[in-house]
């Protein structure tokens, strides 16, 4: 039963609630049609446990951001809590802990160049190896998903772990399996269950998988964490894993018993790092390619703003987006489209509050619908289109509509931002210079349709690469 005044919903059954009425290999139109019946703020049982489902710019920057602090918790006993044993930052619920993470990574990332030239140069040395690649292939066909995930995961590897990673290389090849497997087990069907139903939750069922590919994770990482402890500096950090480690030092000495940095966490918590800036930016890209392709004239409209605005410099810095809008504003779009993370993260409230008029109880599953703030009539000229004039005025200038929201809102928001949209610019300018990028004429029509996950991905693909002939 619907506490008094909590957000209406449809009828619930004893033990699966509304499970029925959702596709659970894609929940995303049920969703969509559910939020049409009952509104921007509507409430589902997932099994006994309630959920509120927000939607529209509205409402989510009345939940995330004026009363950030009131829904920023995260539930703590749901599958995915469990596969990561609830350390790490992405699944912390609000608190001490979340907080001295989140502050130690944006930190830590920024010291290692998040936002400044040498992190600038760290993703253009892995271009160089993505651009190796591509020129193996040209006049040929290739299929770009291992690529890019290989790069992007890479460009956080540098970070984390000091190395990059050959693209044939065990650990990284088993690692990228791991993620991509677990992105799309994360929020499918099983899990869904095993929320839902937790007498389920011992059975050897096929969640059991992602549980396995987080020990293989686990393992490999630890090695990583080993081999630093043996030979790191103090005082000296050359990445993340050793600035932790460093923490822990001062933990130790300084006797600080009220700290939240621990041996055991350390591990979990940059397999955390490494997923979520591996998994959203590489996918990203492969729908930015694919729209690409299939509209020639918008790829090579970047073409030339590029090749205006590059001239004979050596290669793209991330200020010469200021010069460049019609990239900044297909990226944009590309983002938009693309959704990567079209549910978030969930979130819970951490106390009794209210949104939209409606009482939420302490400890309510909340789940942003992303996507209808991407799509919102009235927040968007071309809401269902891939259209860059979504992010262009009437000069041809770059403007960003509040309603671009693909890394959330308020406190829990992407602590990557910074570092996603650098790579998406500088991955995209640097590749669309050199070559140029064609749907192969036997492939019939490029498929739109995404592949549900945590993080939406295309369909698998082929793509032709040509060097341009102006190079
Ligand atoms: C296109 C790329 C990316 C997209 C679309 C994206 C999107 C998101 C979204 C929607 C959330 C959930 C926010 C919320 O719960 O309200 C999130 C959280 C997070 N992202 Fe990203 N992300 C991207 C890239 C990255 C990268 C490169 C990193 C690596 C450093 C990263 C690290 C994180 C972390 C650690 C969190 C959890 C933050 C917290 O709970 O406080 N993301 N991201």
């Amino acid at each position: 039963r619907r506490p008094k005044n909590f957000p209406p919903g449809p009828p619930t059954l004893p033990i699966v609630g509304n499970l029925l009425q959702l596709n659970l290999h894609n929940p995303l139109e049920d969703f969509e049609r559910l939020r049409k019946t009952y509104g921007n703020v509507y409430s589902l049982f997932l099994g006994p446990r309630p959920a509120v489902i927000i939607s529209g710019l509205k409402t989510m920057k009345e939940a995330m951001v004026t009363k950030g602090a009131d829904f920023a918790g995260r539930p703590q006993d749901l599958f995915n809590n469990d596969v990561l044993e609830n350390k790490g930052v992405i699944l912390a619920d609000y608190g001490p802990r979340w907080r001295e993470h989140r502050r130690f990574a944006l930190m830590t990332l920024r010291n290692f160049g998040l936002g400044k030239k040498s992190m600038e140069e760290r993703i253009h040395d892995e271009i160089q190896h993505t651009m190796k690649t591509l020129e193996q292939s040209i006049g040929k066909t290739m299929s770009p998903q291992v690529m890019f995930h290989n790069a992007a995961s890479n460009i956080i590897c540098q970070v984390l772990f000091g190395t990059r990673y050959e693209y044939d290389d065990m650990f990284i090849k088993e690692v990228v399996r791991c993620f991509t497997e677990n992105a799309k087990i994360a929020n499918g069907p099983w899990a869904m269950l095993y929320d839902s139903l937790p007498f389920i939750r011992q059975l050897p069922l096929p969640f059991r998988k992602a549980f396995e590919n987080c020990m293989t994770c686990q393992d490999l990482v630890l090695r990583l964490v080993n081999e630093h402890k043996k030979t790191r500096v103090p005082g000296e950090p050359r990445d993340f894993v050793d600035c932790y480690l460093e923490e822990l030092d001062k933990v130790f000495t300084c006797m600080k018993t009220d700290s939240s940095f621990a041996e055991d966490k350390l591990v979990l918590y940059a397999m955390d790092l490494h997923f979520a800036g591996t998994d959203t930016t590489s996918n990203t890209l492969l729908t930015g390619f694919l729209y690409l392709m299939k509209y020639p004239h918008i790829q090579e409209r970047c073409q030339q703003e590029i090749d205006e605005v590059l001239g004979g410099k050596n290669q793209a810095s991330f200020e010469d987006k200021n010069n460049m809008p019609y990239m900044q504003a297909v990226i944009h779009e590309i983002q938009r489209m693309s959704n990567t993370a079209p549910l978030s993260v969930f979130h819970s409230t951490t106390k009794d509050t209210e949104l939209m008029g409606y009482s939420i109880p302490k400890g309510t599953i909340i789940i942003q619908n992303l996507t209808s703030v991407l799509n919102e009539e009235g927040q968007w000229k071309y809401p269902h289109e891939f259209n860059p004039g979504n992010f262009l005025n009437h000069q041809g200038e770059f403007v960003k509509p509040e309603a671009f929201m693909p890394f959330s809102a308020g406190p829990r928001m992407c602590l990557g931002e910074g570092l996603a949209r650098m790579e998406l610019f500088l991955i995209m300018v640097t590749l669309l210079r050199k070559f140029k990028f064609i749907w192969p004429e036997d492939a019939g029509e490029p498929d739109f349709t995404p592949v549900y996950g945590v993080t939406l991905s295309p369909q698998p693909y082929r793509m032709k690469v040509q060097l341009r002939s102006s190079q």
